[in-house]
């Protein structure tokens, strides 16, 4: 996947500000509001030198103060401050809702699309990058967008404004604090870029961090138990100082900028107090407005940062954007799916089946072989032979380069996935169990199955009687890891989970490989009763197993070399027959 671009991607932007769409009449009340709030807020100080005009003359010139006046023009500065802040209010409650809406449309196609994105995609991507993307860069364009449009606009209007209202105070005035200006934008850019590098070198010291904290947690049993912890301990050191050296450098840096600010903003009050009092003086300027220009300078100076910081915040949402939409753009395989469910009883055919999983590397070579429905069929050969591709092709996790694969004489391109999937199911070694009960488990993909055929399928799969020694019976919950379960159980439960589904095909990958050998019975009683009636191919791994099948593949280097009976293949084929004494001699 591409990296992120150090320039604007014209295209990307254009694509996050086609989601603001529909929300274009709010967008522009909340452009309005912010315009009004901000001119109000830059009448205050003018209005505040007024009072403070008002009150000085009225002192001066022994005429007495002009209470009526300066009261009439606070209540104009509360009404202007009021209004303001209600204002705000408004653009604030109608962006946190338009930023909302677009992040729950964004993270709803996201996930749409990583349910539909075929298995292949899930061997480029790290789940840990994908997280990532949904989540951190996600919530980057959420608060971009919640505060960046408002942002922008009373920035500009800010500046402007505030320039305008210093030019009809004082244009001489003016003229020395914008002299400073570039002075202060100087220093913010410098210490901008510097701490820029730090902030990234902070992620990645972050990243890094991270990554290795979720692998000595999760690897936590092995550590103990090779007494690993002191070593983990040491190894964690240099993690924990380069994201300490990051952190300390970039929060320094940016902790700079207000300080060098502040200073510089009072050496130009100085500079305006000492020439606005010599003006005060010759009667050339009123001291309210000496005191409106002291407060627009305070002003002026918060826009320029944040206008600065906004570059930089599109910047890094755009990147976000970016490896969003390289998730939303990936294109599934087209064909013709139909939800039609072909009629049959799980007949199978590869026809000229050739698969790689990267280029230039074959796994699977010209495939031709027909398994007749209701046939106990196992897959046996040397690790790495394709025996688990090929299985997997049947379930269209991966799609054959060439030939095709049938169901009941239907190519499975041309089958919807969903009535692909409710005619074949796999039990896996790794049993895939989820946070939630155990009913919850078995009706995975049937929530509307009854009581009744949930707990016949439990009974069938040898589940029933664990699971009601168990608290809560159905009702028991599991975490993710069902971390309460032994390997045999969770694997019962997966059983009892595809019997209620009913496939028609059945892929099994050895699945009782780590457990011990009652459980094992208990497991194999399972599986013979959900054998009954389907078409089933076991992938396995000891030829023992599964020798009483009906017919036995034997895969070479992505090819079937020979195929029959137990019987047959000692008989006549030398292959599996050197497999066959190997694993006995091995006393497997
Ligand atoms: N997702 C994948 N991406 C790339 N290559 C893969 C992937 N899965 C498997 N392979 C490669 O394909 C080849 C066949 O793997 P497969 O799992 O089908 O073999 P197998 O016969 O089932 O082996 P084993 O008995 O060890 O499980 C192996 O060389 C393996 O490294």
């Amino acid at each position: 996947m591409k990296n992120q671009d150090s320039k604007i991607q014209w295209g990307t932007l254009k694509r996050l500000l086609s989601y603001l769409l529909p929300y274009r009449f709010r967008l522009l009340t909340v452009a309005m509001t912010s315009v009004l709030s901000t001119l109000f807020l830059i009448l205050g100080p003018f209005v505040l030198g007024l009072v403070i005009t008002t009150l000085f003359e009225g002192m001066v010139n022994n005429g007495g103060i002009d209470f009526y006046r300066i009261s009439q023009l606070l209540l104009g500065l509360a009404a202007l401050y009021l209004f303001s802040v209600y204002l705000s209010y408004i653009q604030e409650y109608l962006m946190v809702g338009v930023a909302q809406h677009v992040t729950y449309t964004l993270r709803h196609e996201l996930h749409h699309q990583l349910m539909k994105l075929p298995i292949a995609f899930f061997d480029r991507v790290s789940t840990g990058d994908l997280m990532s993307r949904g989540v951190n860069d996600i919530d980057k364009i959420s608060s971009t967008l919640q505060q960046t449009l408002t942002q922008t606009i009373t920035s500009l209007m800010t500046m402007i404004g505030v320039v305008v209202m210093m030019l009809i105070i004082s244009p001489l005035l003016t003229l020395i604090v914008c002299i400073t200006l570039p002075l202060s934008i100087l220093i913010t850019k410098r210490i901008i870029k510097y701490s820029q590098v730090q902030f990234r070198q902070q992620q990645q010291a972050l990243g890094a961090l991270n990554g290795y904290i979720e692998e000595s947690y999760t690897n936590h049993p092995l550590i103990q138990s090779y007494h690993q912890g002191e070593d983990m301990k040491s190894k964690f050191t240099p993690y924990n100082a380069s994201l300490f050296e990051a952190n300390w450098r970039s929060q320094f840096l940016s902790g700079l900028i207000v300080p060098l600010l502040n200073l510089l903003n009072n050496v130009i009050y100085v500079v305006v107090a000492i020439i606005g009092g010599i003006f005060v003086v010759q009667r050339t300027i009123a001291i309210g407005d000496v005191q409106a220009l002291i407060m627009y300078i305070r002003i002026f100076t918060q826009p320029i940062n944040r206008v600065a910081n906004i570059t930089n915040t599109i910047q890094a949402t755009i990147a976000s954007a970016e490896r969003l939409f390289q998730v939303l753009d990936i294109s599934m395989p087209t064909s013709d799916y139909g939800s039609k469910v072909p009629e049959g009883r799980g007949e199978i055919s590869f026809e000229r089946v050739s698969f790689q999983y990267d280029a230039n590397k074959p796994i699977l070579k010209d495939i031709n072989v027909k398994l007749k429905a209701g046939e106990d069929v196992a897959i046996v050969g040397s690790s790495g032979a394709g025996k688990t591709t090929l299985a997997l092709l049947l379930l269209r996790f991966y799609e054959a380069n060439e030939g095709s694969v049938s169901i009941d004489g239907l190519d499975i391109t041309s089958i919807d996935d969903e009535v692909l999937r409710r005619m074949t199911s796999i039990v896996m070694q790794d049993t895939w169990l989820f946070s939630g009960t155990i009913r919850e488990n078995i009706t995975f993909g049937l929530p509307l199955a009854t009581e009744d055929e949930v707990i016949t399928a439990a009974i069938k799969a040898r589940a029933d009687a664990f699971i009601r020694k168990l608290p809560n019976g159905y009702d028991t919950h599991l975490d993710e890891q069902a971390s309460g379960l032994s390997e045999g159980e969770k694997q019962l439960l997966s059983i009892a989970r595809v019997m209620l589904s009913d496939p028609r095909i059945l892929i099994l990958d050895e699945a009782t490989s780590n457990v011990d050998s009652r459980t094992e019975l208990q497991i194999q009683k399972g599986l013979q009763q959900l054998k009954q009636g389907r078409t089933t191919v076991t992938v396995a791994h000891r030829l023992h197993t599964v020798r009483h099948a009906d017919r036995i593949l034997v895969m070479h280097d992505g090819q079937i070399v020979e195929d029959g009976s137990h019987e047959s293949l000692i008989e006549n084929g030398a292959y599996y027959r050197h497999l066959f004494l190997k694993e006995q001699q091995n006393g497997m």
